[in-house]
This record gives C-alpha cells, structure tokens and sequence, in this order.
C-alpha cells in the first residue's frame, strides 16, 4: 500500500473517534446542567413568571396568585351598642332589684333613681311607677323579674301612637317645594343633623336646596355647604350677620324657579342682633310660607347629652314656633335617653330621628320598641 494512503486512512479513523467522543461529552454534559437548575420557586412566590429550559424555549407559567384573605366584614354597630351609656343607668338597678329576689321597698328607690339618672323626669317617672306599685299591691306582679317586664312593656306602651314620619306632602305641584325648617340653640347638631337628611333624601330620590339661614356664624354655613357639596344639592347662603328670613326666602324661591323637590333650611341659634331669637324664628316662618314653599315639618334639635336642659328648650321652641317633630341627637353618648319621654309626655311632641354618631347614615328613625328594648337589654355587659 501506498504510505499516502495508508495517512488517509489513518487520519479518517482519527477523526470519526473524536467526533465520537464530543458528541458522547455533550450529552453528558447536557444531562448534568439540569440536575444544576435552580430550584422551582415556590408556588407563592411573588414572581410572575418561571423560566425552565425544554430543548431551546422558555415557558411561560402563568403567574400563581394566592388568594387574598377575605377581610373580617365589618359589623355595623347595633343601636343597642350605641345607647351603651344610656343603658349603663339601668343595669345597675336591674343586677340590685334581680339580685334581691324579692320587691322590696329598695327596689322602688332603685327604679326611681335608675330612671330619674336617664332624666326621664319626675312625673314621667311617677307616671310610670305609681301604676305598677298598685299592681304589686294586688299581687298581679311578685317576681321582680316580672316588675321589670312591665315596666319595660309599660315604657313601649308610653311611646306609641306617635306619628313619627318626617311628612312631604307629594301633592305640591312643581314649583311648589316642601320646606323643612330645622330649630335648636346652637351646637346641638342642627348643621350635621341636615347634611345627614340631604344624603338620606338625595338617595331617596329627591331633588333638594339646603339654605344656611344660621347667619350667625360664617363656619356654619361653610359646613352646609360642604354637606350640600357631599350629596350634591343646591346651595344658598347669605352674608354673615345678614338677615336668616331672606337667605331661607332666597333659597326657597331659587328651588321653586328650579322645580326642586325639597329644602332644608337651617336657622339661627343665636343671633347678632338684640332681636329675640323666638321673635325671629316666627318671622322666619312667616317669610317661608310667604313665596311657593310650604313648610311641611318643623324638626327641633335636641342634644340628647343635656338632658332636663332639652326639655326647657324644646318648651321654649314649641311656644315660638309650631314644632312639629324633635330629631334627639347624640344620643349614642348620652346616659340621659329617657328625655325621649319628657318631651313626649310632657310636650306632646313626637320624636322623629335619632342621632346615634357623626356619620352621614347615623341618623336613624325613632322605634320605640327598639329603643326600649336596647335599654333594658342588659344581658352581656356584665
Ligand atoms: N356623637 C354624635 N355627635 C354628633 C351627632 N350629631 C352631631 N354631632 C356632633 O356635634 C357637633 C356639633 O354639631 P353641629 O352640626 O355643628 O351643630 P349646630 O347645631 O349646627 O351648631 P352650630 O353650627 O354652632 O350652629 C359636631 O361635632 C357634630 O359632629 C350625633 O348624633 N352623635
């Protein structure tokens, strides 16, 4: 054989067992680089997206979520949680008068005191007591848990047939709004009393003005407009120290022009002028019913916290003005809930809505039946 080819053949052989043994590494080493791969992340790990070679590509996970957990709903607060100071004047006396097992001559002080510390009065609380004392007398009524029963039916029985609605009278043409005036000394809620009624009322459906006939205080009016903004309503206001009857008399011919349904009109508590507030307050009624508003309701605003003080206002106001309907308000920091029954029985006035915090849906209609009950519920507050 030629030494020629015998190099060619040599050289062939050579490179067919290299070519064997890159190959044969390769492999190896393609093997090895999985076994190398960095772990999966976790399925809860935050990244969105994993990269895990198959031959040459990258695939795309979809991004595992974990579900969030579901927030712990939020329990609105029960009107028996928020009288929890005014229910505090009785669980006292009720632990004594239960804890005696019999009636005795303790469990009429208890009562008495129980119901006079919640200002129901003097009369209200005779009124309530003497009834019961004749029905103990006869042997109607032995067990003091029954005493409590009846007084807490009793206390119900007071509170009923009241016509408690807050009247619009739907027969008024357009052009014709209802008008609401809002009464009370100052500080005792009028201003968030409103705001709170626009918001119920636009969510009711209704179209509406507030007038800010408070001139006394320019913050005042700030703070309704502000409200009016919240339930986006119309809005008057008149110069500070100006006259409320035409700032009330403005509005509402600016809601008659404009068909609007209803306006809540804000009036003065004090007054720049020497001129006598109740004066002022008929001439602001006067002036209302003057142009092509009727006024529907009068509410008086009562600060439930000042207690026997309410109930002179209220007399007060009532002799002014034909109040129609009391709002009580902050009655969710009130020990004193039992002017619900003074004004009432004493005025004859019914009390209409309740005030039970500072938020907008903290203004509630008056139940009786709820009321009572929340006070006499004494269960689990120990
Ligand atoms: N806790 C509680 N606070 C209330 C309630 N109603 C009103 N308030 C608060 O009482 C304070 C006085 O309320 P305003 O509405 O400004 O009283 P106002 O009668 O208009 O007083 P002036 O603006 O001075 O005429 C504010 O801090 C209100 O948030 C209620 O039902 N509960």
């Amino acid at each position: 054989m030629d030494i020629q080819w015998l190099f060619l053949i040599l050289a062939i052989v050579v490179l067919v067992f290299g070519v064997g043994v890159v190959v044969a590494n390769r492999r190896k080493m393609g093997s090895g680089q999985r076994t190398e791969l960095p772990p999966r992340p976790a399925p809860s790990a935050p990244s969105t997206t994993t990269e895990e070679p198959e031959g040459d590509t990258l695939v795309e996970e979809p991004p595992v979520v974990e579900p969030e957990p579901e927030p712990e709903p939020v329990k609105p607060l029960s009107l028996r949680d928020r009288l929890s100071k005014a229910r505090a004047s009785f669980s006292g006396a009720f632990g004594s008068i239960l804890g005696r097992g019999a009636i005795t001559d303790e469990t009429w002080d208890d009562l008495e005191e129980a119901l006079l510390r919640a200002d129901v009065g003097l009369g209200v609380a005779d009124g309530l007591l003497e009834p019961l004392k004749e029905r103990v007398k006869a042997k109607e009524i032995t067990e003091p848990s029954d005493l409590l029963a009846a007084l807490q039916a009793d206390m119900i029985a007071r509170l009923a047939d009241a016509d408690r609605e807050v009247h619009f009278d739907e027969s008024l043409e357009p052009g014709q709004p209802n008008v609401w005036l809002f009464v009370g000394v100052n500080g005792v809620g009028k201003t968030t009393t409103i705001g709170k009624v626009a918001r119920q009322q636009t969510e009711a459906g209704r179209t509406l003005l507030l007038a800010a006939g408070d001139t006394f205080r320019a913050a005042a009016a700030e703070q309704l407009g502000t409200w009016a903004e919240r339930s986006n309503t119309e809005f008057v206001r008149g110069t500070e120290g100006g006259d409320p009857s035409s700032v009330i008399f403005d509005g509402i011919e600016r809601a008659a022009s404009k068909q609007i349904d209803l306006v809540l009109a804000d009036t003065a508590g004090r007054l720049h002028t020497k001129t006598n507030l109740m004066e002022e307050l008929k001439k602001v009624r006067r002036v209302a019913e003057k142009g092509a508003g009727t006024v529907t309701e009068t509410l008086l605003v009562i600060d439930a916290t000042t207690g026997q003080n309410g109930l002179a206002q209220a007399r007060q106001f009532s002799e002014a003005t034909n109040v129609t309907g009391v709002v009580l308000t902050k009655l969710d920091g009130s020990a004193k809930g039992g002017i619900v029954f003074a004004v009432e029985t004493e005025l004859g006035i019914p009390v209409k809505l309740v005030g039970v915090g500072e938020q907008v849906n903290d203004l509630i209609p008056f139940d009786p039946d709820e009321f009572v009950n929340a006070l006499f519920d004494t269960g689990t507050d120990g």
